[in-house]
């Protein structure tokens, strides 16, 4: 029986492309951004963020870190302009974290990881669904700011706060009128990439759209994100940590900014 994918030692992402090869493909995530590398594209349009908070419906443990999901059947809470063309609905979001502040984002800027990174997931609506969506090459469109150590982000507390009912894989609970807006930071500024999901099944899917900004998470939040467990009731308790795949091979990409 192979064990599912996880980020152990024998399941983490070195060992990823035994089940999924598309790990050393041509356009995967994350990466680490080069500022520097990044070439200014004037055409790039603002970001256009509308969501509605009635569409928020759970929070959810799924063993790989924990995920606000959104109802997805309207053009309620959507995604568009930047760098994609047509309308992308959001679907949920979820973060990445470390076992301590120094590490845990997924992309990095210029070698710099952050302590956590938010990933906000849109799928095209010119497809049927999500999961239709995510094996297309324009399916998804996913939103990532960075968290970096400072005051303390009462937003973000409104999440953690459910932490005690979700704290092991398989525990959900009802979610409501949470508007992800107040979790972007004030810079809309972007970096733009074509690659992919950063966990299994890694399909090469993602419009990727990086804030420059960060926001804010206290330490004491951090440690929040860290009594999570990977592990379900009745496993022996395995603390959901380092849920973040090392930046993976450019392979000439480019990656464009929304500013100069
Ligand atoms: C078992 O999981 C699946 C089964 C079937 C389908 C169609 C998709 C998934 N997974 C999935 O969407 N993950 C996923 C979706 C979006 C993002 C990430 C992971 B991320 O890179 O972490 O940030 C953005
Ligand atoms: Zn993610």
């Amino acid at each position: 029986m192979s064990h599912g994918w996880g980020y152990a030692e024998n399941n983490g992402p070195d060992k990823w492309s035994d089940n999924f090869p598309i790990a050393n493909g041509p356009r995967q995530s994350p990466i680490d951004i080069v500022p520097g590398d990044a070439s200014f594209d004037g055409g790039l349009k603002p970001l256009k963020l509308k969501y509605d908070p009635s569409t928020c419906l759970e929070i959810l443990n799924n063993g790989h870190s924990f995920q606000v999901t959104f109802v997805d059947d309207t053009d309620s809470s959507t995604l568009t302009d930047g760098p994609i063309s047509g309308i992308y609905r959001l679907k949920q979001f979820h973060f990445h974290w470390g076992a301590s502040d120094d590490k845990g984002s997924e992309h990095t800027v210029a070698g710099t990881k952050y302590p956590a990174e938010l990933h906000l997931v849109h799928w095209n609506t010119k497809y049927a669904s999500f999961g239709e969506a995510a094996s297309q090459p324009d399916g998804l469109a996913v939103v990532g700011v960075f968290l970096k150590i400072g005051a303390e982000n009462a937003n973000l507390q409104k999440v953690l706060d459910v932490f005690d009912i979700i704290r092991a894989k398989g525990k959900q609970t009802s979610f409501a009128n949470f508007d992800p807006t107040t979790l972007l930071p004030g810079s809309l500024d972007y970096w733009t990439y074509d690659g992919s999901l950063t966990t299994p099944p890694l399909l090469e899917s993602v419009t990727w759209i990086v804030c420059k900004e960060p926001i804010s998470v206290s330490s004491g939040q951090m440690a929040k994100f860290r009594s999570l467990l990977f592990s379900a009731e009745g496993e022996p308790e395995c603390c959901m940590v380092d849920n973040y795949r090392p930046p993976q091979p450019l392979k000439g990409r480019a990656v464009r900014a929304s500013f100069k």
